[in-house]
């Protein structure tokens, strides 16, 4: 049965709506904007800093990381290095999104050496997770047409959402920093990845209802997750088990 983890996923809706987590995002450049208001519209409150000197500060403010390597440099990978370090230390959940690391060598082996520093939650697309082995330990995360979240045997496919989602470049960043904020509620990895999914799967199938193309899609999407309701999450719901293995 699915239906307690949609119910789940709403409850951890309702919560996150009370609490206000913080989550700061080493987020790479492209999409700051985006992720920020997506994580403000749904409740959360974002800080984005990732100066390798300022960094565990912020670190030691927040309630979870999202670590995403979409642009990297020498300093912004001593930024995440320290960030890493800080949030193990004070034992505050954090999310890797390997952006781009089907692109360049240099950038999977750095996913990789990431990974084994043990993240709560990876979140990638398809390409970007077919070259990472993935701990037993770690929440895994495909998205795409269907997203499907894995913890060792353990399997779901949510099939929410809409294609004009793909036609928004940052969405993808995006989810995996939502999944960041109901982490943040020390919510249980699984759990708190499902209830990022189905949010965004929702507002966006919400979003569609209004938007001409894609530009239209970003504002309204940012509406929807404002808007979303537990309500909504228990009634829209699309939620399996998952066969397939990742
Ligand atoms: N064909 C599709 N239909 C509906 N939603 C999609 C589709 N492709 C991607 N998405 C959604 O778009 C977001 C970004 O996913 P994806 O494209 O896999 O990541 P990335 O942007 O990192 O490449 C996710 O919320 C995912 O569910
Ligand atoms: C286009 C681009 N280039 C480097 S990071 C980035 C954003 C990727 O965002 P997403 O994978 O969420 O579409
Ligand atoms: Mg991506």
């Amino acid at each position: 049965m699915t239906a307690p983890l949609a119910e789940e996923a709403a409850r951890l809706l309702e919560r996150l709506r009370e609490r206000g987590p913080r989550v700061h995002c080493l987020m790479n450049t492209v999409v700051r904007k985006l992720v920020a208001d997506g994580l403000s519209a749904l409740g959360a409150v974002p800080s984005m800093t990732d100066a390798p000197e300022e960094v565990e500060a912020f670190v030691g403010k927040a309630d979870a990381l999202c670590v995403n390597l979409g642009t990297l440099d020498a300093a912004r990978r001593a930024g995440i290095d320290r960030a890493v370090a800080r949030a193990g230390e004070a034992r505050k959940p954090w999310l890797l999104d390997p952006a781009h690391c089907d692109y360049s060598p240099a950038r999977t082996a750095y996913a990789a050496g990431l990974l084994a520093r043990r993240p709560a939650v990876l979140r990638a697309n398809a390409a970007e997770f077919a070259l990472l082995a993935m701990p037993e330990d770690v929440v895994a995360v495909r998205t795409g047409e269907t997203d499907r979240i894995a913890l060792g045997a353990k399997a779901v496919a949510i099939s929410n959402g809409h294609p004009l989602t793909a036609r928004v470049t940052g969405t993808g960043c995006l989810s995996g920093a939502l999944a960041a904020a109901f982490l943040a509620l020390d919510a249980p990895p699984f759990a708190a990845a499902v209830a990022a999914m189905l949010a965004l799967g929702v507002a966006a199938q919400e979003a569609a209802t209004t938007a001409r193309g894609p530009g239209s899609f970003e504002p309204a999407l940012i509406d929807a997750l404002f808007n979303l309701s537990p309500e909504d999450i228990r009634r829209e719901a699309r939620i399996d088990h998952d066969q397939s293995g990742l």
